[in-house]
Parts: structure tokens; sequence; C-alpha cells
């Protein structure tokens, strides 16, 4: 960084911590009802305190912030708290890992967190740890200007939270959606735990799929192939295994199976009596011959390394007319088998797998996967099970199968299924959909069958339902992450929601049980409606009984009757209530992604189950990562760079706009140094400018066009704010103001006066209230230096004056600024060698000619029925008004509006930017003439209205 943007930087951190003391000895952003007031609540996703925050976390806390400040300044009571997450493994793996001397961590924790070495081994206490980064998140949180209400901060361990998930979880139990069940879980063997997104390496949620195992019958045992398209098997031709992977052979269920190890070994999570008895020589099993159970036919085995040993069995049934792989493979291998299609897809005569290959045969996995993809997706949708499999089936069970002809897919593929099962031919298993997914411990998680378990049964009909309902009245930024919240709602299945390890709430029927992270988490933004009150009225844990809750949360029981039982005065409880029903419903809940199909599902179903539908939650913001080579930032990946080290090298207000300008809400960023170092410059700019302006009183067409262009950038900055698009917000805020202040500045100077002072700090102030929200520290010491006493907080969001919106300034600069480019081009061509231009205008009757003609075309007229309807009388003015017709039907639609308003009067308007022209183009002089003057001057050129013939004059 050169010297002066490192003295800017200086210069940046002293406004920031004088304005954070402002604010907070101000009391500024501590929130009470008033009801006098609309409120806005929001919150964002409480961080895990298991590490500073890096630079991700500026993302998501940030847009909640700029969202905050925004609503404050369209007139709401906004309530923004944050409390902190230290329920379950997170902390206490991180705890671990310092316990064990993890070199990586420790060296994180010094060299990017410049945590002091001698606290370094105190955080292998997971409560030490907890406390200590949560005042680090506390301490970045403040150093970026968060404006939120700290005096309702909790952690999830406190009692008085505890009570209030002991509640909720009784609640849930009474509705029915805690259940005591068996059902397949994530799972990581080395915890013996299950395994939620919280408890995974990057927050990965694990997917559990059904697969069908078909049994293959050898004379060395069964080859059960694992499918998830039991549908296909009477198009088997063969059976694969993997060549480098080990095999043996297992019991299960009273059967002898052959499968591989690893397959084995992971199984028996699932089934309880499955042994492991001996080892399987590899070349033995290419000699085997296995039956299919449907068709009676023996197929061969066949090695191939594409076979994962932990997918399923490692022993897969190959389906050339239905699976590009095994046709990819089959036609590799140059085996001679001829596929066999057992689904007819209409309009398709060859199977659908062997054409797409042969038609585009694949590069690598990749390719295959898409091509798998398309299969697998055309033969659901339209594909129906051919008359052929019937002559396929075994004589024995043509009769059962007759209902197959004609079945789709997924009815295929459940008659298939039950009638394997039935027959003692198959079973269903489960698996690990989006594997590998790693415990944060570092081992690979695999899926588990957890008995006598409890559960919230996120599968139960009635509650989707509700969730459902809750979703469609929600409002989503962006809209496009509805389908995904849709999905993860009929995709939630039954979820484990206890574990044996980590700080937390016990079970209330259970005490041996801790509830985990997800799901102590869900409804938690009531809580900080009323905390404050309850911590200053001294109100103990023991006082909170469930039905001093009901009283809060749903206004069940009378007042007095629950005051005298709890010893909670009355007063208090009715305050605790008003304040709970004045801000709730939580009008907006943050957070990046990744928290779709866990946390931000669970928050809907939760909510659901709770509240009445006048509290349920109104909108979600969902925004993208930012990246740190290549992967989302993340304390699990240690990808990170950390955000007080940021806001230390580059300012917090350069750090919040660069990444929260760095991409569209749902798009994912990168943090750059030289996207950092640019925001530094233009905020260095602005700072600098915004002290020197002094100027004249003249209002001539640059200030009523600088005027008209703020307005304007006044309602495209408030349309994007609506829908959080930062980005497009930044780039205005920060790029585009500055661009045509620079170029007022010019203009004036050209014509060689003073900028207009008032104009020009009626533009910076409008500018920097709209930044503010973005970047708050710099924008309030501007206003401050502006000679205003007042908070930015308080001042209200610019509305659009649509008076000041000037379309002859704005018709007359654009005209001129395109002039300028078209004078730029042909000085290209000479080699910039001219020193004079004389511009030739059109007549100004060619003017309303063009307007006529663009009225014609917004009427939806063609060119040919134009030509008709105005019947040019002879050759000239046919030739004029197809040129015009043509020069329209090019305009954007914007500039054919300026157009339409505005007969520009083109002579005048190069008169007057004559000095500007030249100025912008090294030109020394600049004069225009009516294009009756080209004959005069013998030129022989054109001009058409908005487009004068451009002369240039050489010298020497
Ligand atoms: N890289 C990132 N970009 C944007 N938001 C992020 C990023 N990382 C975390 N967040 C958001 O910050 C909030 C808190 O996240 P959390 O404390 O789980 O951080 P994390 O880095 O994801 O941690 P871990 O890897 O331990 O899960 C969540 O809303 C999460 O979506």
């Amino acid at each position: 960084m050169n010297e002066v943007s490192s003295n800017f930087v200086s210069v940046l951190r002293e406004i920031a911590s004088k304005w954070q003391t402002v604010w907070s000895s101000g009391k500024v952003y501590d929130a009470e009802p008033d009801p006098k007031r609309p409120k806005f609540f929001l919150t964002a996703a409480f961080p895990y305190p298991n590490s500073p925050p890096h630079l991700g976390h500026a993302r998501t806390y940030g847009t909640a912030d700029v969202y905050a400040r925004y609503m404050r300044m369209k007139g709401y009571n906004v309530l923004f708290p944050l409390g902190f997450h230290f329920t379950g493994t997170p902390i206490i793996t991180m705890a671990d890992d310092i316990a064990r001397g993890d070199r990586e961590l420790i060296d994180i924790f010094k060299s990017i967190y410049d945590i002091p070495p001698d606290k370094i081994s105190m955080l292998a206490d997971p409560l030490f740890m907890a406390n200590y980064f949560k005042d680090e998140i506390k301490a970045a949180l403040t150093e970026m200007g968060m404006s939120l209400d700290w005096r309702r901060e909790f952690t999830t361990i406190d009692p008085e939270f505890s009570s209030f998930i002991t509640w909720q979880f009784k609640k849930l139990s009474e509705r029915g959606f805690v259940v005591k069940d068996t059902h397949p879980v994530g799972w990581c063997p080395v915890h013996n735990l299950p395994v939620g997104m919280h408890d995974t390496k990057g927050d990965v949620e694990p997917e559990i799929g059904e697969f069908t195992l078909i049994y293959f019958e050898t004379d060395s045992g069964i080859l059960p192939a694992a499918t998830l398209r039991p549908e296909t098997v009477l198009g088997v031709v063969c059976i694969w295994i993997n060549p480098s992977e080990k095999y043996v052979s297992v019991e299960m269920d009273g059967k002898k199976f052959i499968m591989a190890e690893k397959a084995a070994q992971k199984l028996a999570f699932q089934v309880d009596d499955l042994r492991i008895v001996d080892k399987v020589d590899h070349s033995k099993l290419l000699e085997l011959k296995a039956k299919n159970p449907l068709t009676n036919m023996f197929v061969p085995v066949i090695q191939a390394e594409f076979v994962d040993p932990l997918m399923g069995t490692g022993v897969v049934m190959s389906v050339p007319a239905h699976a590009p792989f095994d046709y990819f493979y089959i036609k590799k291998k140059g085996l001679k088998v001829t596929p066999i299609k057992v689904i007819d897809v209409p309009g398709e005569q060859v199977p659908l797998a062997v054409k797409l290959v042969d038609q585009h045969p694949p590069k690598g996995k990749e390719e295959l996967e898409k091509l798998t993809e398309e299969v697998y997706k055309t033969e659901f949708h339209r594909g129906k099970m051919s008359p052929d499999v019937l002559q396929l089936a075994a004589p024995q069970h043509r009769e059962e199968l007759s209902k197959l002809v004609g079945a789709s897919v997924k009815e295929a593929r459940e008659m298939l299924t039950s009638f394997l099962i039935r027959k003692g031919q198959g079973r269903r298993i489960y698996e690990m959909m989006n594997r590998p997914v790693y415990c944060r411990c570092g081992n690979e998680t695999v899926v588990k069958l957890l008995k006598d378990q409890w559960f919230l049964d996120y599968g139960n009909e009635k509650w989707k339902e509700l969730s459902r309902e809750l979703l469609a009245q929600m409002r989503l930024l962006p809209e496009e992450v509805r389908k995904d919240f849709q999905y993860s709602i009929e995709w939630l299945e039954k979820r484990a929601c206890a574990r044996t390890r980590g700080l937390g709430t016990p079970l209330p029927w259970d005490k041996r049980w801790i509830i985990e992270s997800l799901s102590d988490s869900t409804i938690y933004m009531a809580y900080y409606t009323f905390v404050k009150t309850m911590r200053d009225a001294g109100i103990r844990a023991t006082q909170l009984t469930p039905e001093v809750w009901d009283y809060l949360l749903l206004g069940e029981g009378d007042v007095k009757q629950v005051s005298q039982r709890s010893a909670i005065p009355e007063d208090v409880l009715s305050k605790m209530r008003n304040e709970f029903l004045y801000w709730y419903p939580l009008d907006s809940r943050h957070s990046g992604k990744d928290l779709i199909p866990n946390h931000l599902s669970f928050f809907i179903f939760n909510h659901a189950a709770i509240f009445p539908r006048e509290l349920w939650p109104k909108q979600i913001v969902v925004n993208g990562f930012v990246l740190y080579e290549g992967k989302k930032m993340s304390k699990s990946l240690r990808n990170i760079l950390s955000l007080r080290r940021a806001i230390r090298t580059y300012g917090a207000d350069t750090v919040r706009l660069t990444v929260l300008g760095g991409a569209e809400i749902g798009t994912d960023s990168n943090f750059t140094d030289s996207d950092a170092k640019s925001v530094l410059e233009q905020l260095r700019w602005l700072y600098e400018f915004s002290r020197s302006i002094t100027g004249s009183e003249t209002v001539d067409v640059p200030e009523r066009w600088l005027m008209s262009k703020l307005q304007l950038a006044v309602g495209d900055v408030t349309t994007a704010m609506e829908q959080l698009r930062l980005r497009e917000v930044m780039n205005t805020l920060v790029y585009k103001l500055r661009y045509y202040v620079e170029d007022y500045l010019d203009m004036v100077k050209a014509a060689n006066r003073g900028p207009n002072e008032k104009i020009l700090r009626q533009f910076i102030e409008t500018w920097i209230k709209m930044l503010f929200p973005l970047a708050p520290h710099i924008s309030q010491e501007i206003w401050s230096s502006l000679g205003h006493r007042t908070l930015l907080d308080t001042e209200k969001w610019p509305v659009m004056e649509s008076s000041l919106v000037d379309v002859e300034s704005e018709l007359s600069v654009e005209y001129i600024h395109s002039l300028i480019d078209d004078i730029k081009s042909i000085m290209n061509v000479v080699g910039g060698r001219a020193e004079e231009a004389s511009i030739y205008v059109a007549e100004r009757d060619k003017g309303e000619l063009l307007r006529k003609v663009i009225l014609e075309l917004k009427q939806g007229k063609g060119f040919g029925e134009l030509m008709k309807e105005m019947r040019p009388h002879d050759r000239e003015s046919a030739n004029l008004l197809r040129r015009v017709i043509e020069q329209a039907s090019q305009m954007k639609v914007e500039l054919r509006e300026k157009v339409l308003a505005i007969n520009l009067d083109e002579l005048s308007v190069i008169s007057k930017f004559s000095s500007y022209i030249a100025m912008k183009t090294g030109l020394k002089a600049v004069k225009a003439y009516e294009a009756s003057m080209m004959k005069v001057h013998g030129v022989k050129k054109d001009s058409l209205p908005m487009k004068p013939a451009i002369m240039l004059l050489t010298k020497g």
C-alpha cells in the first residue's frame, strides 16, 4: 500500500473509533418498544465462538447491518441483537484440537488471528474458549461498526435460555413432533454420535438416501448389487467389481454375501447382525456367474475401476441401455454385449444411454455424470416400462410382474423393490448421498440406523403442511432460493436432536442427552425481545416455569396467577409479554446460504409448530459466501482471513464496502487486496473532496444535469436497497457518483467558472446519506464536517425528487458525450493529428421528423408500414426517411424517450459545450454550424438529427 493510502487508513481508523464511541456512549442502537413507530426486528444467525470472526462473517453480519441502518433511516424502530451459540460439538471439537496440540490450528490462531501465545493453551478448555472468542467476536463486530443492541446478548448455556429451550421441547413433544424411533442418521464412528451440519467440516448436512440391494446368487455366495434404479434390473448384462479393492464374505440376515470390505465395515452401522467372515480371492470372483433373480439368467462378473467400494456394497449391476457409465465402459473394454432396453421413451428407438454416449462421446467423469443425469431425468419423467420386460422375466414371475408393462419408472421402482424384498431377493440400505462428509474431528461419517433415539420428526406430514404454509407467505431474498427451501421442506425427515457430548440444554425427559446445536437455535429470536427486562428484574431460571413461558410466548394463563406462582412481579411479566408482542413477528432473518437446508428450514418448521400464524416470521435473506481458495471461507475448513486484521489493514468502511459490494446477494464473492485498495481510494477522494467544496451560485445545464443524475441515482439505489442488491448500490455510490461529480467539475472548468457550492453540497449530503448504511463511519464524519450536529441514523433516507429530473440537460449532456466519443473515434483514425472540429447539425425540422418516427415505432409500426404511411415526395426525402427510421430503430429506449420529450437545439448545446468538447478531445477549437453551411464550406457529408456531421481540420 502506498503512503497516501496507508495514511488514509489511519484516518479511517481514527474516524471509526470516534464514531463507535459516540454510538455506544449515546446508546444509539439500544432499541425499546415505541408504539408510535413502526418496528423492524431483524437477526442474523448467532455465531459459534470457537474462533475469531473471518471475512465471511463480515458478509452475513454486514448485510444485516446495512439493512438495519437502512430501515432506521426509513423511519422504523429497529431492533438488531446478537447472542452466542455455545451449544454442541463445534466448540468442544476445536478445544479438543488445541488440547491435542494440533499444530496447524495453533498456527492459524497465532499467525492469522494474532491470538497471544500465552492464551493458546488455555483455549483447550471449551468454556474458556467460548468466552474468549465471544469477546473477540464482539470486539471485531464493534470495530466493523455493527449497529447492534448488545444489551440483549446471551449465550445458549445461560440457565434462563436453557429453561426456554426446555419449554420449547416440551411443546414440540406435546404436539407430537418429538418422537422416539429408529432412523438412519449421519454418524461419526469415532465420537459414536450422530452428526448434523454443525458437527461436520465445512458445515455439510449429511444427505441420506435409500439404495435397493438386489441379490445375484453365485456358487460362492450372493453378490448384492446396490442400486438407485431397481427398475432396470431386467436389463442387467454383467456385475462390476473393483479390481483394486479387497472383497470379503459376509453373513447378514442369515445369508452369505460377497461385498467390498470397506462397504461391509460401513454397512455394519446399519445392519446389526452383519459379520465379516473371510477374505475372498479376487481372481475367484471373476470366475463367478451371477444369477439375475428376476430373469434367472446368469451374467459374468467383470472388473471395473470406477466402482466405489464405499458406495453401497462395492458390487454394481451393469445396465448399459440405461446407464451411460455402463455403456461407456462396456464399449471401452470392448465387451461383446448387447444392451437390453427395459424402459421405452416416446420417440426414441435406440436406448437413451446408448444414443447419448454415441452422439456425445464423454471426455471424463464429469461429462458422464451429466449424461447420466439426463438419462435418469428423461426416463423418470417420460419413460414407461417396455412390453419386452415380460419376456425377459423368468416364467414363474411373469404373472406377478404383468402390471409392470407400461408402468412409470417411479411405479416400477416401487413395484420391483417390494417384489424383491417379498421374495427374499433384496433389501433396502441407506447411503450418504453427498459423501464424503467429514466430522469436525476429521473422520469420514457413515450412515447409522439409530435405534430408540429422540428425533424431531420433520417428516411429519402435518408439520410439513404448516411449514409449507409459512414458507408460502414469506418474502425471500433473493426469491430464487424459494425452490431450495421447498426442496428442503419436502426432503427433511426425522432428525436426531440430542447428543451426549458438548455444552447445552439437557433433554427434559432424558437428561443424559444434550439438545444439539441445530435444535436449540430455531426460535431463539423470540428470547431477544424480553431478555433484557428479564435480566434487569433479576429473574432466576428457577422462576421460569413452563407456565411463565406459556404466558410470555403464547399469551396463555392469567398473569396474576402466573405472577403469584412464579414470584415474578406482574408488571415485569406484562412488560415482557408486551415487548415480545411489539417486536414479534421477526421481520428479517439473515444468514449465508449454507444454512438453507438446515437451520433456516428448522427455523421455519419450529416457528410453524410453536407460534400462531400472526407471529410467523416475514422474511429470510440469504447471502452468498465469501470464498477463499475457491471454497466457502470456513473456520472448520481453516481457509480464513481474519476480519480484525482486515479492518486494521484497510479500515472498517473499506472492508464493509469491499465485502458487501463484491457480488449480488445470492452470489459468492472473493475479497481481494486490489478491490479493497480501489474502494479505499474512492473513499479517500470523497473524504478530501467533501472538505474542499467552494464555488459560485450559477445554475445552468451542468448543474441541472448533476442534480438530475443524483435524483435518478436516489431512485436506483432505493430500488436496489429494497432487494439488498448491494453490488449495484456499491457501484453507484462508490464509482458512478464520483464520475458525475468529476464530469461536472470538468464542465464548469471548461466554461471557465467555479462549481455551484450549494448544489455540490446538496449532492454530497444526499450521497453520504445513501452511503451511510454501507460505510457508516466515514459518512457520519463527512456529515458532521459539513456542519451537521445530527447523527445520520436519525436522518431520513433520501426520496427521489422527480421535479429535479431534467430531461433536457440529461439529453444535452448525453448528446455531447456521444459527440465526444465520435470525435475521438475519428481522431484515432487520423492518428490524433487534428486541431479543430467543425460540427454540422441537422436542421431542426429533421429533428421533428425523428420524433415523429420514434412515436410511430413506439406504436409498433414497422419499416415498410412507415415508409408507406409517411409518403416521401422525392428520392431525397425517401432516402432521409429511411436513414432516420434506421437511426431511431437503433436508439436505446431511454434515449428515444428523451428525444420524444425534447427537440434538442443541437447548435446551441454544442456552442455551450464547445470548450468542454475541446478539453475532452484535446482539440484547440470546436465550431458548430447548421447543416446548410456544409455547401458553403465545401463539405461533402451528411448529418442526421442527434448525429451531426464532423469535420476535423489538421494542421501541417
Ligand atoms: N464464508 C462465508 N461467507 C458468508 N457467510 C458466512 C461465511 N462463513 C460463515 N458465514 C455465515 O456466518 C454465520 C455464522 O457462521 P459460523 O459461525 O457457523 O461460521 P463458519 O465459518 O461457517 O464456521 P464453521 O466452519 O465452524 O461452521 C452463518 O450465518 C454463516 O452462514
